[in-house]
């Protein structure tokens, strides 16, 4: 699973050097982080509007397709500042039998 992840990864950051006028991703670096970051927040909320609607709805296909959107948004962030997926899956995997709960609480004895 996170084979796609690191594959993708490392497209991002070959595609930094691409020509904007043929690469969407080297067109968002040409624009800047700002617009990277915008991108970021709108697919975030396209993502939240989508699963009250499948709360409602039962249909979940929209929910997948937008949180595809949401990763792939915030990994082109993450390509920005020089870092990929392994540093989120690294982090994510540090935190294996660690309850929620118990890091909250030891954030603040
Ligand atoms: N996974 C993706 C991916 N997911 C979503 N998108 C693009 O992200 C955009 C989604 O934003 P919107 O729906 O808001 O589309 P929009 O209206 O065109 O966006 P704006 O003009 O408003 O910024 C669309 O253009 C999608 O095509 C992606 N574009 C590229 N990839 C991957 O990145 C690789 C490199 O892409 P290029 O840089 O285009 O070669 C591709 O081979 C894919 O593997």
């Amino acid at each position: 699973m996170s084979d796609v992840l690191e594959r993708l990864g490392q497209v991002l950051d070959a595609r930094k050097q691409a020509d904007p006028e043929t690469s969407y991703v080297a067109s968002l670096h040409a624009k800047g982080l700002n617009k990277i970051l915008e991108k970021v927040g709108e697919e975030c909320t396209e993502t939240l509007l989508a699963a009250k609607d499948a709360e409602h709805s039962g249909e979940t296909r929209d929910v997948v397709y937008e949180t595809a959107d949401l990763w792939f948004h915030s990994m082109v962030m993450l390509s920005r500042l020089g870092l990929g997926p392994k540093d989120v899956i690294d982090e994510l995997a540090s935190r294996f039998d660690l309850s929620g709960l118990e890091e909250k609480a030891s954030r603040n004895p």
